[in-house]
């Protein structure tokens, strides 16, 4: 494959692949709650003490989570107003869709707000928005919000991606690459707002995991392409090569469907065995579509990306730095050991599941965001994984410019 000028250079000079300009990341600021009181408080707020073996089943599923807190819009006054949101046979999603309508939109106001000023221009100069979230079932959806919120032109250019879950930051990110290296000038606004209340539920065996796991929080990243404009500053992170791979016959592992009651969820015991079974391959296949010229590189002297076939346990992808979602703890234990990975290779991954839970599709900016905020340099180059429903997995090459 050629890819002649793809290499970022510093100061004006042109560059082809896309790479993020400016990353932000936001929570709701009411309710955080420490994982070791969770069980406590969810079967006191949901009237479910009469069901003491499965608050010690959430007892130790969150001891054994790697999750330390997480943030929620969700308040126990507005659980006790809206006790619809506890009986799933009760009719909810109206009162979800009114809660999530304006909520959603402005927490990833705030992320975006943050990555439009690292970016450095005007939020008029966005071209194009992709808005990844589960949390939102209506048209005009959250894009159309967060599009006026923040000031965007009218001819922005939007796409909303519902239910992809916990690779919807993966795909946007992905999207983006594409719009941004295929039109001349794009800058595009990735953002992605997860809010838990679309599935909220008193606890019952079904849901217990997704309790135990998951947040509220927004990622937004600005991408762009080509010439760095007056203002932008240095990319921080260049997307090098993209796949998706779907898992065959794992349809049944992990998924949402919208009912009456609100967003059903499931998450099979396989997903981190199912993950980790297939991850290397797909690893392989984004490093293939990866391979550069020397030339491509700041000055010539940094060598190319490690090559498709330097996994296999020989230590090369100890080489990467990597920025994964963590989905859960057994899924970051298990690409770990199939990888070979040195214990800090996944640090950012394990330091966001323990500070914020699965932010589903926002989680891997938050991720982003870590690893660029370490003490230590990145290595040149790195890997970004996200997995959701399908079983799909989002990989894609990234290098971090010198
Ligand atoms: C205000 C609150 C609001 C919250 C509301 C809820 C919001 C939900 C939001 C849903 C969003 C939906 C998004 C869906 C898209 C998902 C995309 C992804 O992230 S993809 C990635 C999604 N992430 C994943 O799929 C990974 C999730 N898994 C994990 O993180 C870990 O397995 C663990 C923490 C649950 C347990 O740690 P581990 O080291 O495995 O410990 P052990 O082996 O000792 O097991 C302890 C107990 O747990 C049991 N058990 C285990 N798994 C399951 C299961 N799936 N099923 C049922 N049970 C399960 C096991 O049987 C045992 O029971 P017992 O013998 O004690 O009775």
């Amino acid at each position: 494959m050629a890819m002649g000028s793809c290499g970022i250079r510093g100061g004006a000079a042109a560059r082809r692949h896309a790479a993020m300009l400016g990353i932000g990341t936001a929570n709701p600021t009411g309710v955080l709650v420490p994982q070791d009181v969770f069980a406590e408080n969810l079967f006191r707020v949901t009237n479910s003490d009469h069901l003491p073996e499965l608050k010690e089943k959430l007892k130790r599923i969150c001891e054994k989570s790697g999750i330390e807190k997480r943030h929620f819009h969700l308040t126990e006054e507005t659980v006790a107003a809206h006790p619809e949101l506890l009986d799933r046979e009760l009719p909810s999603l109206d009162t979800r869709v009114d809660m999530t309508a304006d909520a959603v939109p402005k927490l990833a106001q705030c992320a975006a707000a943050k990555a439009i000023a690292e970016w450095g221009r005007p939020a008029a100069d966005i071209t194009h928005l992709v808005f990844s979230t589960y949390s939102a079932c209506q048209a005009p959806s959250a894009d159309l919000r967060l599009a006026a919120l923040l000031g965007l032109r009218p001819t922005v250019s939007r796409t909303m991606l519902s239910l992809h879950g916990c690779y919807g930051g993966g795909r946007a990110l992905s999207l983006a690459k594409e719009l941004a290296e295929n039109n001349r000038g794009a800058r595009v606004l990735v953002a992605c707002s997860e809010m838990t209340l679309v599935c909220f539920g008193a606890p019952d065996g079904g849901n217990i995991v997704g309790h135990a796991l998951f947040g509220d929080g927004a990622g937004a990243v600005v991408v762009g392409a080509g010439p760095f404009l007056d203002g932008e500053r240095r990319p921080i992170f260049e997307m090098v090569s993209a796949t998706q791979t779907t898992i065959p016959r794992t349809e049944h592992a992990l998924g949402m469907r919208v009912s009456g009651g609100g967003i059903d969820f499931h998450l099979a015991i396989q997903v981190p065995t199912l993950v980790g079974q297939n991850v290397e391959q797909c690893l392989v296949d984004a490093f293939r579509g990866a391979i550069v010229d020397d030339d491509d590189h700041d000055g010539g002297a940094a060598p190319p990306p490690p090559s498709p076939c330097s996994g296999n346990g020989n230590g090369r992808w100890n080489d990467l730095f990597w920025a994964v979602h963590p989905g859960g703890r057994p899924i970051l234990d298990k690409i770990d050991k199939v990888l070979m990975l040195e214990a800090e290779k996944l640090a950012a991954s394990r330091h966001v599941l323990r500070e914020y839970g699965n932010l589903s599709g926002a989680t891997i900016v938050f991720v982003l965001d870590e690893l660029r905020r370490g003490r230590s340099p990145l290595p040149e180059w790195g890997a970004l994984l996200a997995f959701g429903p399908g079983i799909t997995i989002e990989a894609m090459v990234l290098r971090c410019p010198r």
